[in-house]
C-alpha cells in the first residue's frame, strides 16, 4: 500500500499564539504606539495640570506674571489627543483582533475537516463545540489585553523614567521600581497562581457545555426514561466545579488590585518625599513638585491593568491548548503527497479488505472481496452490525482498511485525495441532515452554480416538485430545525433530488426507504430508480422494492461475506 504519512508538526502554545498573529503584526503595532501615545498625552495632560494649577495659585498670591496660553493651550491639546488616541487605538486594537480570530477560524475549520468523521467521534459534539467558540474567542484575550498593553507599558516606562532622569535620578529610580513591582512582579505572580485555576476554568466551562447540550439533546428521553434529578444535580455538581476556580480567580484579582493601588501610592508618596527634599535644597520650584507628583500618580495607568491581564493568561493558554490538542491529532485517513488524477472509469473493487474499528477486538470487515463492475448495482444484505455501513464508510474515505486494496476504476484508492473520492459518490442514507435555511439553499449544497431549471428538474425526477410548489414559499421555504417542516419521505426525496444534482457516477443508498410507508416507499423508490440510471451503485437495504433494482447481492455476516 502506497500510503504515506504527512508530518505534522506538534505546535507549542505560545509558539503557536504567535505564528498565528504574524499577519496582523502590523496591525498590533500601530495598536501599541497609539496605546503608549494615550499613556503618554494622559501623564503630560496630568503633569502639565498640576504644575500649572500651582504655577497660578504662585503668581496670584505674589503678583508674579506669567505666560498662561502656552500651558493651556497644551492642557487642551493633551485632552484631544488622549481622546481621539484612546478611539483610535481601541478602534485598531479590536480591528486587529477580529481579523486575527476570523483568521484563526478559517485555520482551525482547515485543520478539522481532514479529522471527519473518523478521529472526531472520539470528540463530543457539545466539547468541540466549545472548543470551536469559546476557546478561539478566549484567545481574543491575549492581543486586547496582554500582547498591546505589556508592549505599551515597556515603550511608555523607558520614556515617562528617561523624562524624570532629566529633573531627578533618584525620583526616576523610585517610579521605575514602583512601575517594576505593578508591571513585572504582580503580573508575574498572578500568572503562576492563576495558571491553575484557569485551566481547570476551561475543563470545567467545557465539561458543562457538553452536558448541558447533551441534556437539551435528549430532553424528551430524560423526561420518559432517565431521572430528570439526578441530570439537574449533575449539573449542578459540574456548574460548582467551575465556580471553585472561578472563586480563585477573583481573590487573584482583587489581591492584585490591591497590591497595585498599594505599590503605586507608596511610589507616588515616595516620589514626593525626595521632590520635596529637592524643593529645600533649591533644585526644584513648587510648581515643579506638584508636577512630579501628578507624574508619578499618572504614570501607573501604564502598568495597572497588568497583573489581572497575566492572571487571565492561565485560561488563554489553556484555550490555545486545547484547539492545538485538536489540529495536532493525526487523521485516521492519511492523504496521499501526490494524489493521482480522478479515475475515468467507476468500477468498484474490494480485495481482501480488513478493519477493524480503534479499540475494537472483532473487525467490522474481514477478507471483502468483490468486483462491481461500471454502471452495476450490488446490494449489500445482512443483520445489524455486519459491516454494511462500514463498507460504504471505506468507499467514501472516511476511514482506510487496515490491509487489502480497495480501488475505483484502475486506481488504488490510497492514491486518491479525499475530496477527490467524495466528488465522485452521491450518498442517500436513512439519516439525512438539512441545514435550517431554504430548501434552495440546502440543494445547491450539491451543486452551488445550478440554475433554477437545474433545481426544477432534479426535484421533478427526485417526485418532490409538487411538494415543493404546495410549500407557501416553494423552494424560499425554511426548512426549520432538523427539517421540522418537512416530512420523513419528503427529506428522503429532497436527499434524492440533490444527488441527482451532484451527478456523481457513483451512488451509495443505505436504508433510504426504511421507516417510510408503503405509499411514500414506493415515491422514494421511484425516484431511486431515476438516480441510479448509468451509475454504479451499492444498495444497503432489506426492502424487496429497493432490492429489484440490484444487479448482483452480497450478503455480511459478522464482517465477512457469506
Ligand atoms: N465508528 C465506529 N467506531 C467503532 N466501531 C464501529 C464504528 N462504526 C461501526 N462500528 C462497529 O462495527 C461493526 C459494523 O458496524 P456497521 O455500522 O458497519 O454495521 P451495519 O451492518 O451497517 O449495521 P446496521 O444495519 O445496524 O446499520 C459493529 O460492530 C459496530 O459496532
Amino acid at each position: 500500500m502506497s500510503r504515506e504519512q504527512k508530518q505534522i508538526p506538534k505546535h507549542s502554545e505560545w509558539r503557536w499564539l504567535y505564528e498565528i498573529s504574524r499577519p496582523y503584526l502590523g496591525w498590533m503595532m500601530a495598536g501599541v504606539l497609539l496605546a503608549t501615545t494615550v499613556i503618554l498625552a494622559n501623564v503630560a495632560l496630568l503633569s502639565v495640570s498640576g504644575w500649572f494649577i500651582t504655577a497660578m495659585a504662585i503668581s496670584g498670591l505674589t503678583g508674579a506674571v506669567i505666560n498662561y496660553f502656552t500651558p493651556a493651550a497644551a492642557i487642551r491639546g493633551l485632552a484631544i489627543l488622549r481622546t481621539v488616541g484612546r478611539y483610535l487605538e481601541r478602534l485598531i486594537t479590536h480591528e486587529a483582533t477580529f481579523r486575527l480570530l476570523a483568521g484563526l477560524r478559517q485555520w482551525f475549520f482547515e485543520r478539522l475537516e481532514p479529522l471527519a468523521p473518523a478521529r472526531l467521534q472520539y470528540y463530543q459534539g457539545g466539547d468541540l463545540l466549545s472548543r470551536i467558540r469559546a476557546d478561539i474567542d478566549s484567545l481574543e484575550n491575549a492581543y486586547l489585553r496582554i500582547v498591546t498593553p505589556t508592549l505599551a507599558a515597556l515603550l511608555s516606562t523607558v520614556l515617562m523614567v528617561l523624562f524624570l532622569l532629566w529633573w531627578s535620578p533618584a525620583i526616576a529610580l523610585t517610579n521605575l521600581i514602583g512601575l517594576m513591582i505593578v508591571g513585572l512582579i504582580l503580573p508575574w505572580l498572578a500568572l503562576h497562581l492563576g495558571m491553575n485555576s484557569g485551566k481547570q476554568i476551561v475543563e470545567a466551562r467545557a465539561a458543562l457545555r457538553q452536558r448541558t447540550s447533551e441534556t437539551v439533546r435528549g430532553l424528551a428521553e430524560i423526561t420518559l426514561y432517565g431521572d430528570p434529578q439526578q441530570r439537574i444535580d449533575t449539573i449542578h455538581k459540574e456548574n460548582s466545579a467551575l465556580v471553585v476556580p472561578q472563586r480563585q480567580q477573583n481573590r487573584i484579582d482583587a489581591g492584585s488590585t490591591a497590591l497595585t493601588g498599594l505599590f503605586s501610592q507608596l511610589t507616588w508618596l515616595t516620589m514626593i518625599v525626595i521632590a520635596i527634599g529637592l524643593v529645600q535644597n533649591g533644585m526644584l520650584n513648587g510648581p515643579e513638585l506638584v508636577m512630579l507628583a501628578f507624574f508619578g500618580m499618572a504614570s501607573f495607568e501604564a502598568v495597572a491593568a497588568l497583573p489581572i491581564a497575566f492572571r487571565a493568561l492561565g485560561e488563554t493558554r489553556s484555550a490555545a491548548g486545547r484547539i492545538l490538542d485538536l489540529v495536532d491529532a493525526e487523521p485516521e485517513v492519511i492523504e496521499p503527497i501526490e494524489p493521482s488524477a480522478a479515475p475515468q472509469r467507476f468500477d468498484i473493487r474490494f480485495d481482501k479488505v480488513c478493519l477493524t474499528y480503534p479499540g475494537n477486538k472483532q473487525p467490522a470487515l474481514h477478507d471483502v472481496s468483490f468486483h462491481l463492475k461500471q454502471g452495476q448495482k450490488l446490494a449489500i444484505r445482512g443483520a445489524s452490525g455486519s459491516g454494511k455501513t462500514s463498507l460504504t464508510q471505506l468507499i467514501l474515505k472516511f476511514w482506510a482498511p487496515d490491509s487489502g486494496q480497495i480501488s475505483i476504476g484502475e486506481t488504488n484508492l490510497c492514491d486518491l485525495s479525499g475530496d477527490s473520492v467524495r466528488a465522485l459518490c452521491a450518498v442517500v442514507s436513512q439519516h439525512v441532515h438539512l441545514f435550517n435555511t431554504t430548501l434552495a439553499a440546502n440543494l445547491y449544497l450539491a451543486k452551488p452554480n445550478a440554475t433554477q431549471e437545474d433545481l426544477v428538474s432534479a426535484c421533478r425526477a427526485a417526485s418532490i416538485l409538487d411538494d415543493i410548489l404546495a410549500l407557501p414559499e416553494g423552494f424560499n421555504t425554511v426548512v426549520g430545525e432538523a427539517a421540522a417542516r418537512l416530512s420523513g419521505g419528503q427529506i428522503r426525496r429532497i436527499s434524492i433530488a440533490r444527488a441527482l444534482l451532484k451527478d456523481a457516477p457513483i451512488v451509495i443508498l443505505d436504508e433510504p426507504t426504511e421507516g417510510l410507508d408503503a405509499k411514500t416507499e414506493q415515491a422514494v423508490t421511484k425516484a431511486l430508480a431515476w438516480l441510479l440510471q448509468d451509475r454504479t451503485a451499492l444498495i444497503i437495504s432489506h426492502r424487496p422494492q429497493l432490492l429489484t433494482l440490484a444487479d448482483q447481492t452480497i450478503v455480511l455476516d459478522a464482517g465477512s461475506i457469506i
